[in-house]
């Protein structure tokens, strides 16, 4: 069973007056896995769903969720997943799909019956999933980091070295608006976005994993002129609005996975706030 949880968008003139509290309540998705369950959360940012599937010892499918009024879940809609934890497999209309730690799945409008399991119940499959609408059915296509474009960021010295690998981008993967990847922090760096950007054009999704017990990311959100920040946790997710700037620093090392949706594919095309700008 799907379940859901709805967030609607939020005005930037309202944010600047939230506390700790509205902060988290918001932007912040504190649960992204359940056994045996696929959870999402529906945000009105680009109708953007955000969640997880982890099967554990059973198959876990793919289903409709009230607010989509869809007789499937993928009738209008596109769906990226990542898989976080150990090898699983996922099966579209029958057709068996075996994932990998860190690979992913690009499936297309109109896929009637997706299914996710694990190899193996000692350590299950965990499937970070982003969906939004779309308008035409592109091909399913299975991604490996191999497969990925990789940008080298950063340096070691403004200690923000890190690998973007880009994932379901542009060229190697046909989406409608979807793309998505997973940024790696190189040893001893903590700072991931740095320096930070916005794009009012796309609405965007962090989600924080491989954080050690008792550490955390610090989550920066808001626009470069009046910034916030939100302690994340592991395997929590962070939904960013379009008049957002998004970056973390972390008090150990981490990965995360960002997503984006909105206007069109160009990822390069951020606008860019200099760190001594910020407030
Ligand atoms: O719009 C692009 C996204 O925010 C991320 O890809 C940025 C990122 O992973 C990084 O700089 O570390
Ligand atoms: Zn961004």
């Amino acid at each position: 069973m799907n379940i859901i949880e709805e967030r609607f968008a939020v005005h930037v003139d309202d944010y600047k007056h939230y506390d700790t509290d509205k902060l988290r309540k918001h932007f912040l998705i504190e649960k992204i896995f359940a056994a045996n369950e696929v959870l999402f959360t529906y945000t009105h940012y680009e109708r953007i769903m955000v969640g997880g599937a982890m099967p554990v010892d059973k198959k876990v499918p793919l289903e409709p969720v009230y607010q989509q009024k869809a007789d499937f879940f993928l009738e209008r809609r596109e769906l990226g997943a990542i898989n976080v934890g150990g090898a699983g497999a996922i099966t579209v209309d029958g057709e068996r799909y075996e994932i990998a730690s860190k690979e992913a799945l690009y499936i297309g409008r109109g896929a009637k019956e997706v299914v996710f399991e694990s190899n193996d119940a000692g350590n299950p499959a965990k499937f970070y999933m982003n969906s939004a609408p779309a308008h035409r059915t592109c091909p399913i296509k299975k991604v490996g980091m191999s497969d990925a474009k990789v940008l080298e960021m950063g340096s070691s010295d403004t200690c923000n070295e890190r690998k973007i690998n880009q994932l379901l981008i542009s060229g190697v993967v046909e989406t409608c608006q979807l793309q998505m990847g997973m940024t790696e922090l190189q040893p001893g760096s903590i700072w991931n976005t740095m320096p930070v950007h916005t794009h009012s054009r796309r609405m965007e999704a962090y989600f924080y994993f491989n954080i050690p017990e008792e550490q955390a990311v610090c989550h920066f959100m808001g626009p470069a002129d009046e910034t916030r920040h939100i302690w994340v946790g592991n395997e929590q997710a962070i939904v960013s609005p379009p008049w957002s700037m998004h970056s973390g620093v972390g008090t150990a090392n981490y990965t995360f996975i960002w997503g984006m949706a909105g206007e069109n594919l160009d990822y390069t095309d951020m606008d860019f706030h200099k760190p001594h700008t910020l407030k």
